[in-house]
């Protein structure tokens, strides 16, 4: 029997709509805690830190807004989980770690959390999301499924018929797709088989970042009651 202190089905609904940001996504001068409340008040289901890339905060600054964001999610009731670093998730108390191919396995990373907090894996093809549930994945961030201005190192867009063959191959576990994703295209994201959209852009350099996730948690609601 599963130790682990996350059902799918409280996982499938935290997916929904998953925003992931930096202060380095935001637009010049836009607080991200700002961002975050609002993109918080207009849908998010659940939140990933993820503060890398160029311009990014290093040191004490991005341990301070970790936890500025940390206890925004908190007073939310949104999962909040840690990109990359385990020892950042593990002092702030967050709700789960996020890693990808390059970073540390997730089975160390499994064994470093333990079965309470959630553990996200990325995944390109079906041979990575087959490995990523043997390691242990709570869920599996599939992608990039549209091209991406925001992840320096994302490899080629891989279209949806990554998720459909991952469903139709019997995997079941929780899916997010990644990767270019806006109100234009969350809709296919959902009928192709993902259980959520997780995204940067459309949220983070959005004018009003309430209305921007309002609107993408619109859609994704409406794609799922169409499916019924
Ligand atoms: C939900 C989700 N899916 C995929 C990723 C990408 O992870 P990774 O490939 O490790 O790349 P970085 O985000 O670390 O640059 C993600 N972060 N979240
Ligand atoms: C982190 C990540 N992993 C694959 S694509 C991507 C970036 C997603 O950003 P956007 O939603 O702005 O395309
Ligand atoms: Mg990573």
């Amino acid at each position: 029997m599963s130790t682990r202190a996350w059902q799918d089905d409280a996982i499938r609904e935290a997916l929904r709509l998953y925003f992931i940001m930096g202060s380095n996504n935001c637009l010049p001068g836009v607080d991200p805690v700002q961002v975050l409340s609002e993109a918080i008040r207009g849908g998010v289901s659940l939140f990933q830190f993820r503060e890398k890339g160029s311009g990014a905060l290093v040191g004490d600054a991005r341990v301070e807004l970790a936890w500025r964001l940390r206890e925004l999610c908190r007073e939310h009731r949104i999962p909040f989980i840690v990109n990359d670093d385990v020892e950042l998730a593990l002092e702030v108390d967050a709700d789960g770690v996020h890693v990808g191919q390059e970073d540390e396995a997730a089975s160390t990373v499994r064994r470093l959390i333990g079965d309470a907090k959630l553990l996200g894996v990325s995944a390109y093809d079906e041979r990575e999301a087959e490995t990523a549930i043997r390691c242990g994945a709570d869920y599996l961030g599939i992608g990039p499924l549209f091209s991406t201005r925001t992840k320096e190192d994302a490899k080629d867009a891989s279209g949806l018929d990554v998720l459909t063959q991952m469903r139709e191959l019997g995997m079941r576990i929780p899916i997010v797709g990644i990767g270019g994703i806006t109100d234009g295209n969350a809709a296919e994201v959902i009928r192709a088989g993902a259980d959520g959209i997780s995204l940067i852009s459309a949220i983070s350099l959005a004018q009003d970042p309430f209305a921007a996730s309002n609107r993408l948690r619109q859609v994704v609601d409406a794609a799922f009651a169409g499916m019924d």
